[in-house]
């Protein structure tokens, strides 16, 4: 789920030839991008220059015609009986989603989720950088997890300015999360990530995603009980084929 915003840009002048002036990106494409950017990474780092579209596609688990369309939105099509050129398609995506900027980030609510956020290196490995953690338990604050000392939430708006957070991340039970949204916009964070499993109201000039693993449990439920009524169908009808894979939060 996301209210998304899109800027405009003129970009330098050989990424303004390689994108057109800012893509206008259905959501379900800008939500594939970072698992082309993933399998990318990957098959550079084995070796590879180029990658057909049917490679890439399984790399990222996707449907080669869905991720041809896809790139096409880029002005990005690939060179027939060669496929397209890895490192150009990687930049290509990491400026059309902004990574080739640093995006401060922080973390609200050290408690479970938030220390194995705080933890997690694939944040920093993919160009986010967790600079402040909060919370408003006075026997946390003052903790230190991987580095970061954790802050009185008072602190928030002070800290948001010196260090020029862009994203906060809200990991406080549900009941406390739309007041630490209200907060966070209110020191000027425009794009939040959500895990609490509830709906946050917030300006309309900011961006909100939501993750819910249970959400995904739910919709695995829901084909773990088709494929049961398929089977129990008289003759055994069942699925075949290689199965569907979408990405969380997609
Ligand atoms: N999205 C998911 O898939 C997923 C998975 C697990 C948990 N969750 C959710 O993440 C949230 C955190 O779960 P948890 O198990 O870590 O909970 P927790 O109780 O262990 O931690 C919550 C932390 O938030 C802090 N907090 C409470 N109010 C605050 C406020 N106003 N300002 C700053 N900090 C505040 C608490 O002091 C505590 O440290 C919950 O909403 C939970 O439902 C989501």
């Amino acid at each position: 789920m996301s209210q998304q915003r899109h800027g405009s840009t003129s970009g330098g002048s050989d990424r303004a030839n390689a994108v057109p002036a800012f893509p206008d990106l259905p959501e379900a494409t800008i939500a594939r991008l970072p698992e082309y950017l993933r399998a990318l990474h990957n098959l550079g780092e084995g070796g590879a220059d180029t990658i057909s579209s049917e490679g890439l596609a399984a790399a990222a688990g996707v449907n080669s015609a869905k991720l041809r369309k896809d790139l096409s939105h880029l002005g990005s099509y690939g060179t027939r009986g060669v496929g397209y050129d890895i490192a150009l398609l990687i930049e290509q995506i990491e400026y059309v989603l902004g990574l080739d900027q640093r995006r401060a980030v922080c973390l609200v609510g050290v408690g479970n989720l938030g220390h194995a956020l705080a933890g997690y290196d694939g944040f920093a490995s993919r160009g986010f950088k967790i600079v402040a953690l909060f919370d408003a338990d006075p026997s946390k604050v003052g903790e230190r997890i991987h580095g970061l000392i954790v802050r009185h939430i008072d602190e928030l708006p002070q800290v948001a300015v010196e260090e020029t957070i862009a994203i906060g991340v809200i990991a406080t039970p549900a009941g406390a999360a739309q007041a630490v949204a209200d907060e966070l916009v209110a020191a000027g964070v425009t794009s939040i990530l959500n895990f609490a499993p509830c709906v946050l109201s917030v300006p309309a000039n900011v961006d909100v995603r939501k993750v819910d693993l249970a959400i995904e449990l739910q919709i695995l439920s829901f084909h773990e009980h088709r494929k049961a009524s398929l089977t129990a169908l008289p003759g055994g009808r069942s699925a075949t084929g290689a199965g569907n894979q979408e990405a969380v939060g997609s």
